[in-house]
C-alpha cells in the first residue's frame, strides 16, 4: 500500500519551495501527497512580493478534511508565519495523535525576506519544538533559536544538543550557509551523526531546504528509522541541487525529476 504523506507549510505559487517542492519531492519518492496551506506566498526565484496567511479557523478545517479520512505516516511542517497558527497546529496535532513530525523553522526565504514574524519565536520554542520528532533549523535559524553564533561544526553540534534540550526529538542542523563542503549535523540525543556532501557551485538553491525536510518525511513515512532517513534525503537533496533547473531570473529551483529524465523525454 502506498505510503501518506502531508505537508503544512505556505504555497509558493513559482513552484521552487513551500508546499509545492514539498508535494513534488513526495511524488518522487513515490508517497501520496496532501497539503495543508498555512498562507498563500506571492514569490518567484527573485523575491517575496507579499503574502497572506490562511486563517486559523480555514487551517483548522484543512485539518480536519485530512484527519477524519487519510491519516498520514508523516508530516512535514513549513513557513508558520504567526503565533496563532503555530498553537493551532500543536493543538490539532495532538488531537489527532499526528506521527513523525518533521519541522522546518522557516524564517527567511533566500533573499532575505521574512516568512515568519519576529514575535513568533518564543512560541515557536514553546510550542512547535516539542512537536518535532525532527526540526531541521540552518544555521541562521539555528542561531536565532539558541542566541549562539554558530561558525564552526562544533557550534553546529553544541546547537543541536541545545535545540534537543527543548524538546525536538532529533535535531538536524543544516549546513548549507557553511563556506566549506555542505555538512549537515544530527543529535538524536545520544550521539552525532555528520552527513557530508561537496559544496555544488550554483546559484540555484530555491528551495533546498523544504526539499530536504519533505524528503526525511516521505522516508519516514515509508518506515526508515531517522538516520537512514536523513541518509537518504541528503543524498535526495545533493541530486537535485546538482541538477537544479536554471529557471528564473534569481536562484532557480531544485529539481525533482532528473532521475526520470533518462527514461522520458522531455
Ligand atoms: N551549494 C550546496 N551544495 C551542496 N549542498 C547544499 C548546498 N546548499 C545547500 N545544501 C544542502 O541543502 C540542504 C538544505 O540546506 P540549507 O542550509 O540550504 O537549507 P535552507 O537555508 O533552510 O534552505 P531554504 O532556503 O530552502 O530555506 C542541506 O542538506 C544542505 O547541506
Ligand atoms: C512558501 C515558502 N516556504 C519556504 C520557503 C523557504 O525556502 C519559501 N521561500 N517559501
Amino acid at each position: 500500500m502506498m505510503k501518506k504523506a502531508l505537508t503544512i507549510a505556505g504555497s509558493d505559487c513559482s513552484g521552487g519551495a513551500g508546499v509545492q517542492a514539498d508535494l513534488k519531492t513526495f511524488s518522487a519518492h513515490l508517497v501520496y501527497g496532501m497539503s495543508v496551506i498555512t498562507s498563500v506566498v506571492a514569490e518567484n526565484t527573485s523575491r517575496v512580493i507579499d503574502f497572506q496567511n490562511v486563517s486559523v479557523d480555514l487551517i483548522e478545517k484543512q485539518l480536519e478534511a485530512i484527519f477524519e479520512d487519510i491519516i498520514p505516516d508523516a508530516i512535514k511542517i513549513g513557513m508558520v508565519e504567526s503565533p496563532e497558527i503555530m498553537r493551532a497546529i500543536r493543538e490539532n496535532l495532538e488531537k489527532y495523535q499526528a506521527k513523525q513530525v518533521v519541522i522546518d523553522p522557516v524564517m527567511y526565504a533566500k533573499n532575505g525576506c521574512p516568512l515568519m514574524r519576529e514575535s513568533s519565536i518564543d512560541t515557536l520554542i514553546k510550542v512547535m519544538i516539542p512537536l518535532a520528532d525532527c526540526l531541521t533549523p540552518n544555521i541562521p535559524e539555528a542561531e536565532k533559536i539558541t542566541g549562539m553564533k554558530i561558525l564552526t561544526l562544533e557550534d553546529m553540534e553544541n546547537a543541536a544538543r541545545s535545540i534537543h534540550a527543548l524538546g525536538a526529538k532529533n535535531v538536524l542542523v543544516k549546513g548549507g550557509h557553511l563556506e566549506s563542503a555542505a555538512i549537515d549535523i544530527l543529535f538524536d540525543g545520544v550521539e552525532f551523526t555528520h552527513y557530508h556532501s561537496k559544496r555544488i557551485q550554483t546559484k540555484n538553491t530555491h528551495g533546498t531546504g523544504c526539499t530536504l525536510s519533505s524528503a526525511i518525511a516521505a522516508n519516514l513515512a515509508k518506515g526508515e528509522p531517522i538516520k537512514v532517513a536523513v541518509s537518504n534525503a541528503k543524498e535526495y537533496v545533493t541530486g537535485a541541487i546538482e541538477n537544479a533547473l536554471p529557471l528564473g531570473n534569481g536562484h532557480g529551483p531544485t529539481n525533482h525529476f532528473y532521475q526520470f529524465e533518462r527514461v522520458v523525454k522531455l
